[in-house]
């Protein structure tokens, strides 16, 4: 089959290689030709294990390839649009480029090709993407949504083996094109009306979201009452209708999908005069989870004016340099207006950090030590292995107060102990060891 990617973002990227590795010829479009000439060269834009590899690979058997033209529209069975759909101001789902990109390719749509939505959109866009195809054609297109469940990180292996694969659809023959597509993938194939697989995208980031949010709130309680938030999320993950993943206490969730989904939700619940009372309190325990690192530092530290902080960590997680919505982007600002010299690691994200957020208080370091380096504290925001791996007796003697404020209960209590670091984590109140108060 001959597949068009019209935006060769993430979801775009990854999506190619999957579908080309299943034997197609894919050409991935996408409007940025800066993107295009890196990717043409064989340069991945995005961080993502494996990538390259597979890309260098398909590219040298002409099975993948990149174009910074819509006209190659004209060639394919499968338009597959992976365009970004970002937060407005008001909270709702930007479409401003998915209508710029379907208006731009329809005219060249080929009248037995079918259009597969996959960037998450909401409520009734699959039959907005109708009619205006067929307001530049006059012609009625074939639509189909299959909602991306990717994770960045393992994007690759989550494309190859997937959980489920929805395929929504108002027409048979083109919901039986779209499973034939992906049957090499999985046989747990869902399908569904347009509506109800946009639905199911949103409710699946939204009920991940909640999870996140329910056992912060949790972690905030153990805090208060002595207990341990891990060992709580692990009793109850044993019972499998809980299940123990999503149960991580920590800082709360970023990235470039759990925050823009969970306000556009809002939005499209809004607009149908529906209070959705139990998302608006994840959103808000999200975003004052991401405080507790300040409250913490405060606790151990006091007023943090000429003092000097470590970060480790300015992506959203580990495994990505995305730093769409990462907590690090809340926090440093703040750690530089309360007057301190912010001292920052991270092993992918720099560049992306610091396209967001630059400020002469902040500064970058190569390594987790150079970076803790005469710091009276280390906050560990994002758990790369190259942070959660440090020899802590060793961190203790390069800073100049054995502060440890861990934002994503990434280390062991017994090490932190030997290491004699002043230690906070979030939902362990049992490990807090907290500074002596001391004038200087
Ligand atoms: N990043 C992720 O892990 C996941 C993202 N999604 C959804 O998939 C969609 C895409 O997300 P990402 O890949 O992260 O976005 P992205 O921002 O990485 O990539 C979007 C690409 O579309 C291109 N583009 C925009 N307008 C265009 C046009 N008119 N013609 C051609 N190209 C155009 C941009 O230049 C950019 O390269 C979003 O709706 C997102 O919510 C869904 C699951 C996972
Ligand atoms: O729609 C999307 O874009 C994607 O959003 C998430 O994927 P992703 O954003 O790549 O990252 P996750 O691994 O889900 O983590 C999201 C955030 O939650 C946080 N998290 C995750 C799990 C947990 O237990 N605790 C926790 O705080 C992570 O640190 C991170 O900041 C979903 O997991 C994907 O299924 C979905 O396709």
């Amino acid at each position: 089959m001959n597949i068009v990617i019209i935006g060769a973002g993430y979801v775009g990227l990854v999506t190619g290689v999957c579908f080309a590795e299943l034997g197609h010829r894919v050409v991935c479009v996408d409007r940025d030709e800066d993107k295009i000439g890196l990717l043409s060269a064989g340069r991945p834009t995005i961080y993502e294990p494996g990538l390259e590899e597979h890309m260098i690979r398909l590219m040298s058997e002409e099975r993948l390839s990149f174009s910074a033209s819509v006209v190659d529209t004209a060639l394919a069975d499968v338009v597959v649009v992976a365009v970004g759909t970002p937060q407005r101001m008001d909270g709702a789902s930007d479409l401003t480029d998915l209508e710029s990109a379907v208006r731009s390719f329809a005219r060249f749509l080929r009248e037995d090709a079918i259009v597969m939505i996959k960037s998450t959109v909401p409520v009734g866009t699959n039959e907005r993407v109708r009619e205006w195809i067929k307001e530049e054609t006059g012609r009625n297109a074939d639509t189909v949504s299959v909602p991306e469940f990717m994770r960045e990180g393992s994007a690759l292996q989550d494309s190859f083996h997937p959980d489920r694969i929805v395929i929504g659809s108002d027409s048979e023959q083109a919901a039986a094109r779209a499973a034939d597509l992906h049957a090499p993938l999985t046989s747990n194939i869902l399908h569904t009306d347009l509506r109800t697989a946009e639905m199911i995208k949103y409710a699946s980031n939204a009920f991940l979201a909640t999870k996140i949010s329910f056992i912060n709130e949790m972690a905030n309680l153990c805090d208060k009452v002595g207990a341990d938030v891990q060992v709580v999320a692990a009793g109850m993950g044993m019972d499998p209708r809980i299940g123990n993943a999503f149960l991580k206490a920590g800082i709360g969730y970023g990235g470039s999908c759990f925050p823009k989904d969970t306000h556009a939700l809002l939005q499209i619940a809004g607009h149908v005069d529906y209070d959705f009372k139990l998302l608006k309190a994840v959103i808000e325990v999200n975003q004052t989870q991401r405080k507790r690192v300040l409250v913490a530092l405060g606790e151990q530290l006091g007023a943090l004016e000429g003092l000097t902080i470590a970060v480790w960590g300015a992506s959203f997680k580990p495994g990505t340099d995305d730093v769409r919505s990462a907590p690090s982007l809340d926090i440093v600002p703040e750690l530089v207006s309360s007057g301190a010299a912010v001292r920052m690691c991270d092993p992918a994200a720099e560049l992306g950090f610091r396209r967001a957020y630059e400020h002469p208080q902040v500064t970058w370091h190569k390594e987790p030590l150079s970076a803790a380096e005469g710091a009276h504290a280390v906050c560990l925001l994002t758990e790369w292995p190259v942070f959660t791996e440090v020899d802590l007796t060793l961190l203790r003697s390069v800073m100049a107060a054995p502060v440890l404020i861990d934002g994503r209960n990434a280390y062991q209590g017994e090490a932190v102990k030997e290491a004699g670091l002043y230690y906070t984590a979030v939902g362990r109140p049992v490990l807090r060891q907290l500074r002596p108060f001391s004038p200087d």
